[in-house]
């Protein structure tokens, strides 16, 4: 009998992006209604959101605080459990979480970043985790995205927004993935692939050569591209990945 090797269990994906503002969330969001239509029972993790806004009433704590990406998600996943499930830790500030923290004078909760996808990893088939910001943005005071999504042993997908200057900006964020031992000793990060969005109605010159160069020079797949107001160009299987 061959000695049959299971790889490890791909149990959902973290989607980071080469910066805040670049389509992670509206493609997550795609990603999740895609798997909902197959039938796959979608969990979706925001572990720390910054810029929330407050649901009436005067901010008598983040209770009241609601976050755009956490409704948009858990939307999207057809509202699995809760909005609080979706995103405990929701900041104000629209800055990086632990300086949105900080203006309220709390801290960011660096094991609850953890242990808040605990629900979803054994409650659900397939997880997505959205990040805030780019791979090394700051999540807490001691955690950069990529120390979240080390520890939650996920793979990664890179949102690249489809403007001039995504070229330099993927392959920062795909090699810095790659070598993410250097600051992390022993520790890795696998790309599992980029998914280009155009982040605008309209675009520069760029848009019509971006696919192709990222194709080109980026190790990762280019698992697709998302026009504005669009779908994915093409079919992924985002659990095999
Ligand atoms: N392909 C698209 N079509 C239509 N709207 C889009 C598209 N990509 C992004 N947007 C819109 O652009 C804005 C920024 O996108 P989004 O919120 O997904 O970025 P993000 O990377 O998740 O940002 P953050 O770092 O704050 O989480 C949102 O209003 C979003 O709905
Ligand atoms: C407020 C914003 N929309 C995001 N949620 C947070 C982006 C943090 C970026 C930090 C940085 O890399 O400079
Ligand atoms: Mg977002």
């Amino acid at each position: 009998m061959a000695n049959i090797k299971v790889g490890p269990l791909n149990r959902g994906l973290f989607i980071t992006g080469t910066g805040t503002e670049v389509g992670k969330t509206y493609v997550t969001a795609l990603i999740a209604r895609q798997l909902v239509a197959e039938g796959v029972r979608v969990g979706v993790y925001k572990p720390a959101a910054s810029g929330c806004h407050q649901e009436g009433g005067t901010l008598v704590s983040d209770d009241a605080l609601v976050s755009n990406d956490a409704v948009a998600l858990w939307e999207a996943a057809g509202r699995p459990l809760s909005l609080e499930a979706v995103c405990p830790q929701r900041f104000a500030a629209p800055l990086a979480p632990h300086r949105a923290a900080r203006e309220e004078g709390r801290r960011v909760d660096a094991a609850l970043l953890r242990s808040g996808y605990d629900v979803w990893r054994d409650a659900f088939d397939f997880v997505l985790v959205e990040g805030a910001g780019g791979l090394m943005s700051p999540l807490s005071d001691d955690d950069y995205n990529a120390d979240l999504a080390i520890d939650l042993g996920l793979p990664l997908v890179v949102v690249a927004a489809n403007r001039l200057g995504v070229i330099n900006d993927t392959l920062q964020t795909v090699i810095t993935a790659s070598v993410i031992d250097s600051l992390r000793p022993g520790k890795e990060l696998r790309v599992a692939g980029v998914v280009l969005n155009d982040v605008a109605p309209t675009g520069d010159a760029s848009r019509a050569t971006n696919a192709a160069e990222l194709d080109e020079r980026v190790g990762p797949p280019l698992l697709g591209c998302v026009k504005w107001a669009g779908g994915i160009d093409r079919a992924v299987n985002w659990q095999a990945l």
